[in-house]
């Protein structure tokens, strides 16, 4: 890779040194967590998300892949070819041993170590892996936000990579839903008993680089995270030849979906809903409010 990153600050660094960071939990241990409704209900809804958007024999273009928790989604559809970026190196090794360990494979897999939001995607990639049918960014779009520079190196990065008529799909915290949330409360800070949020400044006309912290029980301690400006995203997406398709709050895409058998039967299935036990608590459903699915 011989292109010099576009910036060197530091919220990146924390970023990739806080996934870098978190373990690799067994299955068992996951059941435990406090939060195990709303990761199976992300869950659910990225496989619904996904089933919607991809077909048999695509090649999927995974920025911001994480461990590789999407693998066993796109396994379903049947996909011919994944290649996964992230810029946590533990995670990329995660999702490299989790592809190679993998009993059903329909797809060829490879993963890279990379910045997407500051370097091209193109310097570390195939050629032969240049043109994708779905690329797929779950989580990690409001990464970019940090400045407009980055945000265009994300935008970039997807319009050169997609091929004319593909779809870009992805999962961002809802900008609208957290200044609503900024502005009813008194001071900075909000949350209830699993997360937190806290913003650098009470008032802003920041239109990128708008940082709070956020933290997850079990899952996120304390990571920046910038507000997605939404009218900026659609413009800015334009000008890369990139059209909004349908942007929906978390909550309103649920609604939408359990109107189909095949997702209702999905949600008890994935173990979202289970017969006579405790599911998603009140306080999961508010933080699941948080989040906007996009394509
Ligand atoms: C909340 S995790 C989501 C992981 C995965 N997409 C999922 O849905 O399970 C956010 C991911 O974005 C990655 N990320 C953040 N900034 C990034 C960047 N600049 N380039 C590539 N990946 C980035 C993180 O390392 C992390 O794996």
């Amino acid at each position: 890779m011989d292109e010099k990153p576009l910036t060197t600050n530091r919220p990146s660094k924390r970023v990739a040194e806080h996934y870098n960071a978190i373990p690799v939990v067994n299955i068992e241990s996951r059941k435990d967590s406090v939060i195990i409704g709303l990761k199976r209900f992300n869950n659910w809804l990225k496989a619904v998300l996904i089933s919607g958007y991809t077909r048999r024999n695509d090649y999927i273009l995974e920025i911001g892949c994480g461990k590789g928790g999407d693998l066993i989604k796109w396994a379903k559809i049947r996909v011919k070819k994944i290649i996964g970026l992230d810029i946590a190196e533990n995670s990329i090794q995660e999702a490299t041993t989790r592809y190679s360990t993998m009993k059903f494979k329909s797809f060829d897999a490879k993963f890279y170590t990379l910045d997407c939001f500051k370097y091209t995607i193109s310097s570390v990639i195939e050629p032969e892996d240049y043109k994708a049918d779905v690329v797929s960014a779950q989580f990690c779009i409001h990464y970019a936000a940090e400045s407009e520079a980055q945000f265009r190196m994300l935008l970039k990065n997807v319009s050169d990579h997609l091929r004319p008529g593909g779809y870009f799909i992805g999962t961002t915290p809802n900008a609208y839903w957290l200044t609503k949330k900024l502005a009813s409360v008194e001071g900075t800070k909000f949350g209830n008993s699993i997360y937190s949020v806290d913003f650098e400044k009470k008032e802003s006309d920041e239109v990128f680089g708008r940082k709070y912290v956020y933290s997850l029980v079990d899952a996120i301690d304390s990571c920046p995270e910038y507000l997605v400006h939404f009218p900026t995203f659609k413009k800015l997406a334009l000008e890369y030849d990139l059209k909004l398709v349908k942007k929906q709050p978390f909550h309103e895409f649920y609604n939408e979906s359990i109107t189909h058998r095949a997702h209702i039967d999905l949600l008890y299935r994935m173990k979202v809903v289970e017969e006579n036990k405790k599911t998603i608590s009140l306080d999961e459903w508010e933080a699941i409010g948080k989040v906007f699915v996009l394509n």
